[in-house]
């Protein structure tokens, strides 16, 4: 099964993906330049992390105009998967695939750590293998993670089950001492509403492996091969 990887000038993340990828059972991770037009036939798409043009004006400010995501968004609608990664999840909010935007962590300090979080809504296809309250330790590095939303928009994730992940502590305490940027909520990721499309600051690429401290975000992996291939019998 191909796995799309989307390459913008700037991703740093997408090799780490496709070795990420490369691990998991059935997939082969397909290289995608943003400028492409053509999906090649994949079953799911990562657009990864990185400073794609330079974080200039806003993070995903620009990459939001390359021309694979008229074919992103075309994917999108048609309800089938898509992760943005960090700085992924920044271009999909920029490009309003998902409600909110990232804005320059709280205390201006770039964040580099491992971090826990923990599974508030397992609905969609990347998460599915998960359980509700699963605490996970994954690897973050950004300083544009702070998630804001007004009531209104805060309401409407809450009202449709799309927050999916949340910092917390080591026990899957959500509270303000965990929220490492400032996001409202302590939101680490959130769906749009049919679930398909996930955006979240940590990597879970980066957590791929024990060597790495955590091989947490292999299971975000694993989940999706599990719904895929449910799709397919
Ligand atoms: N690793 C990433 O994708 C984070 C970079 C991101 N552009 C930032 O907020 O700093």
């Amino acid at each position: 099964m191909r796995i799309g990887i989307i390459t913008f000038p700037g991703s740093n993340g997408d090799w780490d993906c496709y070795y990420a990828l490369r691990e998991i059972p059935g997939f082969e991770p397909v290289m995608i330049w943003h400028k492409e037009h053509d999906l090649h036939g994949v079953s799911a798409l990562i657009l990864p992390g990185g400073f794609a043009h330079g974080d200039y004006l806003r993070a995903g400010a620009i990459a939001r105009f390359s021309p694979i995501m008229h074919e992103v968004t075309r994917f999108a609608s048609e309800g089938r998967p898509v992760i943005g990664i960090c700085n992924g999840f920044q271009i999909l909010t920029e490009a309003h695939l998902l409600p909110g935007a990232l804005i320059r962590n709280k205390n201006l300090l770039f964040r580099c750590s491992l971090v826990h979080v923990r599974v508030k809504s397992n609905r969609s296809p990347w998460l599915s293998s998960l359980r509700e309250g699963e605490v996970l330790r994954l690897a973050i590095a950004h300083g544009q993670g702070n998630y804001f939303a007004d009531q209104d928009t805060l309401n409407y994730l809450l009202e449709n089950d799309m927050i999916a992940l949340q910092y917390c502590g080591p026990n899957g305490e959500v509270t303000p001492e965990f929220n490492h940027n400032g996001s409202v909520m302590n939101i680490a990721g959130i769906t749009n509403e049919a679930g398909n499309v996930l955006g979240l600051m940590p990597h879970p690429e980066r957590s791929a492996d024990r060597l790495l401290g955590s091989a947490d975000g292999r299971r975000i992996f694993m989940s999706l091969a599990v719904a895929l291939k449910e799709v397919l019998v």
